[in-house]
């Protein structure tokens, strides 16, 4: 498959993609090996309409307001390559559906918001051009290795973002052109909202992970609406409830496995959700969601391959 070069223009990641469609993708076969469902597959799954099958929740439901073809903050005229195959498709838009997690915090989950081989395309450039870092933070006063890489994106003047005692560098917006085209097709999906920064995970593997935190830094205020788009290997996505316990500290849990910080609810089933994050596929956290629940990545024995996660968020 055709690597990119970061500078190539929208355009050529539009013509490379449609490429990408017709040919076999040598990293799309290397991580289908994690368990990850085809592109066959996953048209056949969205067929069928199913509500949230991956999701254990009861309370998902089909979105009736969704819109698309307006942009919620077009600074340049450009119509990018992907925005423009979004609103191309728009007859036919990929299926919304919202989680009401109650008491003002909810979710919206669309499982193919890009098309899949396009999402291998973009994987393929992250992978190979973002300058990932695995930083040393600071978590219960001790140091350790941040158990994934990472990268930050922002644009400029901006409050610096910290957390676990670490201040990555913004990197600019005009380095990554294809993150521009991505921010784009998010806002045009979301004519509401409005993100400036972006904070890029890669998960190498099955060891890799994100402890229970909440992204709640002063920065973002009280209501952060955090866009979460996920290419590569699928990986569970959990939210639980906070307890009084769940000090806002126990934040980025990273000191230990995710899985072995979780604690029994002792309110039922609705106190956690966990989804299957699909390759393309965008999680928006909304309202009070970064108040009045932790989230993480949990380790996953039988994810072997390679996982990139974008999320947006705007800082105030
Ligand atoms: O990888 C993910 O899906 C979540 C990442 C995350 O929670 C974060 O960066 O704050
Ligand atoms: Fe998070």
């Amino acid at each position: 498959m055709a690597r990119m070069n970061p500078h190539n223009s929208t355009a050529d990641l539009l013509s490379e993609s449609l490429q990408a469609a017709n040919e076999p993708s040598d990293v799309a076969s290397k991580n289908l090996s994690c368990g990850q469902i085809t592109n066959e597959e996953d048209e056949s799954l969205d067929k069928q309409n199913k509500c949230c099958s991956d999701i254990v929740s009861d309370s998902c439901k089909d979105d009736s307001n969704y819109k698309t073809g307006l942009n919620c903050h077009q600074e340049d005229q450009r119509r990018t390559s992907l925005v423009a195959s979004i609103v191309e498709t728009s007859h036919d838009a990929p299926t919304r559906r919202t989680i009401d997690l109650g008491h003002g915090s909810d979710l919206i989950y669309i499982q193919r918001f890009l098309p899949f081989q396009k999402s291998w395309t973009l994987f393929d450039y992250l992978d190979k051009h973002i300058p990932w870092t695995r930083p040393t933070i600071r978590v219960f006063g001790r140091s350790c290795l941040q158990p994934r890489d990472t990268c930050y994106v922002a644009s400029s003047g901006l409050t610096p973002l910290m957390y676990s005692g670490y201040r990555p560098d913004a990197y600019s917006w005009d380095d990554f052109p294809p993150l521009k085209d991505i921010l784009d097709a998010i806002c045009v999906a979301f004519p509401g909202s409005r993100f400036n920064s972006l904070l890029l995970n890669r998960y190498n593997g099955a060891n890799d992970y994100v402890g229970w935190h909440a992204d709640d830094e002063k920065l973002y205020g009280p209501t952060p609406e955090i866009a979460s788009l996920s290419f590569g290997c699928e990986r569970d996505f959990v939210l639980k409830k906070k307890k009084l316990q769940d000090s806002s500290r126990e934040k980025r849990g990273e000191g230990g496995p995710a899985k072995k910080r979780l604690k029994k609810s002792s309110s039922g089933e609705e106190d956690q959700h966990s989804f299957a994050l699909k390759h393309g596929s965008l999680l928006v956290m909304r309202g009070y969601t970064q108040r009045d629940w932790i989230h993480s990545v949990p380790k996953r024995a039988k994810a072997e391959g390679t996982r990139i996660n974008l999320t947006f968020r705007l800082v105030l």
